[in-house]
């Protein structure tokens, strides 16, 4: 049976999405222990950052990405109208988000993931396949906005200083962090008996293993980002996080980062994509 079977059948699609989209993002915040991260223990390596913020920054997003859906579902089609809109509506969220945090970035990359998610999944709710709808939604981030102003961000600085792949790569490419490493380590890690924040946690391990986080390589340059995918892949060889070896290297993995100033944010943002899609396709 599908998800959209299942939704409480008053609630309109683009609620429904919009619930899913929140929902992600606030499993991610209160997931614990992530390394560098906000979870429920403290801030990780951010001084401006507190579970409460996260979830006050998730929950201002929910009319941003209904929005999302319904142009969507207006446009009916991948296409430069609604990349168009996708923009627009985007950049109302992320000045959203900003006031409610007072100035802090906490999810701009999950507007883009989720954003383009949600449209992806919107323009054709019958099919719930996780991959088909990344590569949906990577279409549509192909697609150039002409009113998008000239980026001038700390993803855009690293892409070019380091010749990485950033936000807007990945979203092209059908998101490959999150259907290629997340996504079957959460349902390997489900399949071995983890438990549920064991398996979820060894998701958010796998992608880092394998993402060009630009928040890492802002922070802590390719030293920072060799240090992340090293000690992430450390705790996965190790048995993951549900097993005593694996948890020794995860507390090792957080030491590092912490003493590098090092917050795998894209990752995170990621992790959250996981989890919408996992949640879309199995109720
Ligand atoms: C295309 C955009 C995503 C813009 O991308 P760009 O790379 O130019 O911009 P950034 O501002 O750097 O944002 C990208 C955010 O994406 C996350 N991310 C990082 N690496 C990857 C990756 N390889 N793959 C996927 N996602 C990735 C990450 O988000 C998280 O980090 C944020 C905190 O970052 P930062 O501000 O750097 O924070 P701090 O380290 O704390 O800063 P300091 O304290 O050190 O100063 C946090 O928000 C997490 O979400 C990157 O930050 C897209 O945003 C765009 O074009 N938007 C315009 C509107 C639009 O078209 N929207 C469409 C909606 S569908
Ligand atoms: N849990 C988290 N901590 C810090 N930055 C993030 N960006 C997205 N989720 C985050």
């Amino acid at each position: 049976m599908s998800a959209l079977t299942l939704r409480d059948a008053d609630l309109p699609l683009a609620d429904w999405l919009a619930d899913l989209a929140v929902d992600a993002l606030i499993d991610e915040a209160d997931l614990t222990p992530k390394p560098g991260l906000v979870d429920r223990r403290g801030s990780g390596a951010h001084h401006d950052l507190h579970l409460g913020l996260m979830h006050a920054s998730a929950l201002s997003l929910w009319p941003c990405f209904r929005q999302m859906a319904e142009a969507a579902q207006q446009h009916g089609e991948v296409g430069l109208p609604l990349r168009e809109a996708l923009g627009r509506i985007g950049r109302e969220g992320e000045a959203a988000m900003l006031a409610i945090t007072g100035g802090v970035n906490t999810h701009r990359g999950a507007i883009w993931a989720l954003g383009l998610l949600v449209a992806a999944l919107a323009l054709s709710p019958d099919s719930l396949d996780a991959r088909a709808i990344a590569l949906r939604a990577g279409r549509i981030a192909l697609i150039d906005d002409p009113a998008a102003p000239k980026p001038d961000s700390h993803g855009a600085d690293v892409c070019r200083r380091y010749g990485v792949r950033g936000a807007r790569e990945e979203a092209q490419l059908g998101f490959p962090a999150a259907l290629d490493h997340g996504l079957p380590q959460l349902r390997r890690s489900r399949a071995a008996g983890a438990g549920e924040q064991n398996a979820r946690l060894d998701a958010l391990l796998a992608i880092m293993a394998e993402l060009s986080d630009t928040c890492v390589l802002w922070r802590a340059g390719p030293e920072g980002l060799q240090a992340t995918r090293a000690g992430a892949r450390a705790v996965l060889v190790a048995g993951g996080a549900a097993s005593l070896a694996g948890r020794r290297q995860l507390r090792a993995l957080e030491a590092r980062l912490l003493e590098l100033n090092v917050s795998p944010g894209g990752a995170a943002d990621l992790l959250a994509a996981c989890l919408f899609l996992d949640h879309a396709g199995s109720l």
